[in-house]
This record gives C-alpha cells, sequence and structure tokens, in this order.
C-alpha cells in the first residue's frame, strides 16, 4: 500500500511533480501539518534564544563566550575521562559525566561527591586508590634538590633520582599509565586562559601566581579576586564562591582565572569558573616546606613558645592544640590547603586510607600537579598543559628568604617532619611519581631537557636586562618601597631592584616581573573595579593615622579597614541568626588569619 504513491512520484515526468506538490500543499490534511511542523520549529528557535539570553545574563560576562573554548589537553582529557569511568564504577556519581547538565546540578552533584569521599564509605575507591598508595610508599621517596641542606640522603641529578624512584615503583599510577601515548597536535594546542590555582603556601606559589597575573593583565582577562579588596579569599576558611568580589548569591558570573590562596572547595570554585576550567596547584617536599613555614609563622600558638623546630617536634603531643586558630600552618597544611582535615596522627590506622581518599579527590578535581623542587621543569609542563609560549612563562624567583634566615635541618630533623607530616609526605610522594610520568608522556625527557635550557637562557637575559645587581637584594636594600615584598615573622623575604635605565616599555614589562603579591593584587583589584576601589579610598581615609601604620601584628591600615568593612557585612549577614555564635566565630578567626597571612 505504502509503496504506492512513491513509484507514482518517481514515473511522473517534472512538471506533474511540481502540479502534485501544489496539489498537495493545497490539500487541508497537508497544510495542517506543515503548519504543525512551522511551529514546533518556532518554539524551539525561541526557546534556545531565551536560554543563550538567560545563561548570559547569568554569568555577567557575555564576553566570555567570544574566548575561544578550551579543549582539555587531549592526555589530561584522557585521564579525567579515565577517573570519571572508574569513580562511576565504584558508584561515587561525578557531576562532570553529564556534561550538559545545568551547572547548579554539577556543583551540587561535587557536593554530595565530595562529603559522599571524604566520608568513610568509599569502599571501592579507597580500596583501588589505598593501593596505588600503598604502591608509593613502598618505593624510596623521590627526594628533592636542595635535599642535601636539609640533611637527606639525596642524589642531586635529576634524572638518577628519577629513575631510581620510579624503578621501585612497579606499577605506575594506572589512569596515567593508560594515556602515556596521547601527545597534542598543534592543531589541538589552543592557549587556555579559564585558570584556576590553588595557591599553597611556601611553595613558589607566589612566583606562579606572578605568571598567572601577567598573563591576565596584559590580554584583558578577568581575575576572581577577593571580596573588599582582601588580598586572600578568606584562607583559611573553606572557599564560598561569594567571598570573590562581584559575586553574590543573586549574581554569580565567571571569571578567567582565580589564584589567590584559599582553601580549595572543588562545587564552589566551579561556581564562579567556566566549565572548561584547567586546575592546577604545585607542591614541595614537606621537609623542606615546614623548615620555611617554622620561620615564617614563628608566632602562631603552636610554635611561639618552642626555640626551634626540633623543639616543636619532640614535644608536638605538647605544642600543638588543633583547635587553636593558625595552628594548622603546623600540622599536614598540603591537606589542609586542598580542603582535607589536617589532624591525622601520625600513626593513625586510618592513615593510609585518609591518604588514599585525599589522593583520589586531587586527581578527580585537579588536571596538573606541580612539583617545586623542579620549578623549571614544573614551568615547561605547565606550558604545554596550557598551550603557552616559553616568553609566558619566564619569572623571577619571589618570596625568598635571605640565606641569614634559612636554617639547615639535621636528617633526623628531616624524619620527625616526615613523620610528623604524615599525610603530607604521602600525598606529596604521589604527585611526584606523577609528576615525571606526565613528563614522559607530555614533554618527553630530552625535549625537558632542552626546553629547560632555553628557559633558563631567557631568564638569565632577562634579568641582565631588567635588575640592577643581576639578583635578588635583602628588603632593607630595595629603593622603591612600592616593590618592596611585606615582611613577616622571623623571615627576610628577598626583593629586587630595576635597573635605572630602562625605556618605558621594558620598564614596565620588568616591574610586573618583580611586582610582590599584595602590590599587584592591589593593582589588578583597582583596573577591575575601580569604582570599588575609589570607595575603598575613601574609607580608608578616615582611619586614625594610626591604625594607617602597620600595627603589631602586621595589619596595615587599609587591610584594617577592610576588615572593618568585612565585620560590618559579615554582621548584617549574621543578624538574623539565632546562633550569634555562628558571627563571633566567623569573625574571631578572621582577624587572626588576616594577621597572619595577608601577606604574599
Ligand atoms: N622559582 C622558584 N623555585 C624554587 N623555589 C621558589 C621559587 N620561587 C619562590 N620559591 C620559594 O618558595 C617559597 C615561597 O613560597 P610562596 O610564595 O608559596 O609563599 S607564600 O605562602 O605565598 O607566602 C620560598 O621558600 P623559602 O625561601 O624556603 O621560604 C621561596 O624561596
Amino acid at each position: 500500500m505504502l509503496s504506492q504513491p512513491r513509484r507514482w512520484i518517481r514515473d511522473q515526468s517534472p512538471g506533474s511533480v511540481t502540479s502534485c506538490v501544489r496539489r498537495g500543499l493545497c490539500s487541508r490534511r497537508h497544510s495542517l501539518w506543515i503548519l504543525l511542523i512551522l511551529l514546533v520549529v518556532c518554539i524551539a528557535i525561541q526557546t534556545f534564544v531565551a536560554r543563550q539570553a538567560r545563561n548570559d545574563k547569568l554569568t555577567g560576562l557575555p564576553h566570555l563566550r567570544s574566548v575561544n573554548k578550551q579543549h582539555l589537553f587531549p592526555t589530561v582529557l584522557n585521564v579525567w575521562e579515565s577517573i570519571q569511568s572508574l569513580t562511576a564504577k565504584t558508584d561515587v556519581k561525578s557531576p562532570q559525566t553529564d556534561r550538559t547538565a545545568d551547572v547548579h546540578q554539577q556543583n551540587e552533584g561535587y557536593r554530595k561527591q565530595l562529603d559522599y569521599i571524604l566520608s568513610k564509605h568509599v569502599d571501592n575507591l579507597a580500596i583501588d586508590s589505598q593501593t596505588e598508595a600503598r604502591k608509593v610508599s613502598a618505593g624510596k621517596p623521590l627526594l628533592p634538590k636542595h635535599g642535601a641542606s636539609l640533611g637527606l640522603q639525596v642524589p642531586l641529578a635529576l634524572n638518577s633520582t628519577r629513575k631510581s624512584f620510579i624503578s621501585d615503583t612497579p606499577n605506575p599510577p594506572s589512569l596515567l599509565k593508560a594515556h602515556i601515548n596521547s601527545v597534542p597536535t598543534k592543531e589541538t594546542c589552543h592557549p587556555k586562559s579559564h585558570i584556576v590555582f590553588l595557591k599553597t603556601h611556601k611553595t613558589a606559589s607566589s612566583t606562579i601566581l606572578n605568571i598567572l597575573y601577567r598573563y591576565g593583565e596584559s590580554r584583558n582577562l578577568t581575575f576572581a579576586l577577593p571580596l573588599n579588596k582582601h588580598s586572600q579569599l578568606f584562607y583559611p576558611f573553606s572557599f564560598a564562591s561569594h567571598f570573590v568580589e562581584g559575586v553574590s548569591s543573586r549574581s554569580l558570573r565567571e571569571f578567567h582565572i582565580m589564584c589567590n590562596h584559599m582553601r580549595f572547595r572543588k562545587y564552589e570554585v566551579a561556581k564562579v569558573m567556566p566549565r572548561d576550567t584547567f586546575y592546577f596547584s604545585i607542591l614541595r617536599n614537606p621537609v623542606a616546606m615546614m623548615e620555611s613555614i617554622f620561620i615564617y609563622y614563628k608566632s602562631i600558638p603552636a610554635f611561639h613558645k618552642t626555640h626551634s623546630l626540633d623543639n616543636f617536634l619532640d614535644n608536638s603531643w605538647k605544642n600543638y592544640n588543633s583547635s587553636v586558630t593558625n595552628n594548622h600552618y603546623a600540622h599536614n597544611i598540603l591537606a589542609f590547603d586542598f580542603g582535607f582535615d589536617n589532624n591525622v596522627a601520625p600513626g593513625a590506622d586510618d592513615l593510609e586510607e585518609r591518604t588514599s581518599m585525599a589522593i583520589a579527590a586531587i586527581e578527580r578535581d585537579f588536571h596538573l600537579i606541580l612539583i617545586s623542587e623542579y620549578f623549571d621543569e614544573s614551568m615547561i609542563l605547565l606550558k604545554h598543559a596550557l598551550c603557552w609560549s616559553l616568553e609566558d612563562i619566564v619569572s623571577f624567583k619571589l618570596n625568598s628568604r635571605s640565606e641569614k634566615s634559612r636554617h639547615p635541618l639535621l636528617p633526623e630533623t628531616a624524619e620527625k617532619i616526615k613523620r610528623w607530616n604524615a599525610l603530607d609526605w604521602r600525598i606529596y610522594l604521589h604527585f611526584n611519581t606523577s609528576f615525571w610520568l606526565k613528563v614522559d608522556s607530555l614533554v618527553g625527557q630530552e625535549q625537558m631537557k632542552r626546553e629547560v635550557s632555553q628557559l633558563r637562557e631567557l631568564q638569565t637575559k632577562l634579568a641582565n636586562s631588567c635588575l640592577k645587581d643581576g639578583g635578588a637584594v635583602d628588603p632593607s636594600k630595595i629603593k622603591d618601597v612600592g616593590l618592596k615584598p611585606f615582611q613577616y615573622g622571623a623571615a627576610v623575604i628577598q626583593g629586587y631592584n630595576l635597573n635605572p635605565d630602562l625605556d618605558t616599555q621594558t620598564k614596565i614589562k620588568c616591574q610586573r616581573l618583580i611586582t610582590p603579591e599584595l602590590q599587584y593584587t592591589d593593582r589588578l583589584y583597582t583596573q577591575q573595579f575601580p569604582e570599588l576601589a575609589a570607595k575603598h579610598k575613601q574609607e580608608t581615609k578616615g582611619v586614625s593615622p594610626r591604625r594607617q601604620r602597620s600595627d603589631r601584628t602586621g595589619m596595615t591600615g587599609r587591610a584594617w579597614a577592610r576588615d572593618a568593612h568585612y565585620r560590618q557585612m559579615m554582621r548584617r549577614k549574621f543578624s538574623n541568626l539565632k546562633n550569634q555564635k555562628a558571627l563571633t566565630s566567623a569573625l574571631l578567626p578572621l582577624t587572626d588569619a588576616n594577621n597572619n597571612t595577608s601577606m604574599p
């Protein structure tokens, strides 16, 4: 029955086909169908346009849509997809699995997933990662270049260190191994500009922040800067999207780059960052890190009565009270910054399980983890992952202590630190392995060596052209006070002087390279929020001269005024809460945190 009309049409001459179509269109039944189809198409187009308009309004940054949609680095993408399939296998549902899902659903998914993972019931995932963590801890630790000065028996050569570690680790993490051969091509490599950098403490993170600031500033990218001109995203509070200037629960918007100190919380970060954002962070050997932290944060309650790091470590059970504000700097601070509970006793039964869960969560949330001891190699890896150029990743070492405020450690002290910070130590070992696997898969050893030497050459050239005396100097010798880094604790933080005879263009470029974190954050805030910055300036004018000077704790007048403003806002926010304790606990640690952490 159905084949007959078709044959009939085929048998007609073209002229009679036209008249047949005309007849068909004229028949009432057919015209009704055509009208119905047209109606459906119209409704679909309208819905699509309305949705687009709503999204643009929500982000508040329609121009972001014109930014090239970034593609994840193929290898990273594959790894990411594998992580997803792994988590799917284990019934831990990743919100990213459904890439078309609404952003809020996605964030909600993250929250649930995080809660779920951090609860003690992720049996399968824990078992998988635990096996990996055991492999890692069974291997010889990969030690830093500066190991010798820390009293560690360390081979210094990069290759030998690396090989010994990898050969002692029988199976590299399976996910990375599976994707070791995917190398990006020029066609798939588009420079990324949606970036989250988790700024960890005392890990060379200020140098990376400076790289990101320069990249973003020169391309007019937007930064998710701390609310109210703070220098940090309200660290040590767990991050919330409304800590970002210009964001409130009623008006969400997206930014290109987020990189100030925060305590990481993925589902909140994802609310203000585009979906194709590249997440990365950096770790440092906890031994070297603790030596630096002990000097810098000497005034925190855990340290201030102790006369040496050994003294603290020998009596940590007595000196360390985890519930006292700012003591987190003294114990597993890497884990703390990544958002985990840092209070894990050295010999705790659940240490391995908690390590595995932390590693699994970091691997899920971050595309790349760098290693401070291999800073130049890290930058090359970052350059490849972001599809940036060599010029984009040049830097001068920022926030470094002068030799006189360093204290070489004995081998026994190093062992005590590893034991005390057992969680951090294990996390570090794991990502040290994955770092070198990524070097192999993304760059290759030979190319890495070549590019590292190109980078160093470029940096030497820049140092010769930009810097007076060619390198860092003590703060007392810095001529331009605007370029003086923040000084804190018992540390002497070095800075730079510019060559006096630079032409304007070179001077701007060189100045950006040496601008310390606080000053640079301030400048970007003023550029991005000129009206708010002017308002802040007005507000701080009324602050008494005594307050304008740095107070005993190091909080400048401006920071103090900002803090006062924030307190007022928090008071308003908590005013209708029955439990006023919430306000007190929100404000008390804030002042301490600002006192102790409003620094580069
Ligand atoms: N390029 C490079 N390579 C290796 N190490 C570097 C580099 N840049 C900074 N640093 C060292 O990092 C330490 C400061 O870290 P941060 O900037 O993260 O500190 S802070 O938390 O923001 O205050 C600080 O370590 P210490 O000097 O041991 O304190 C810096 O010397």
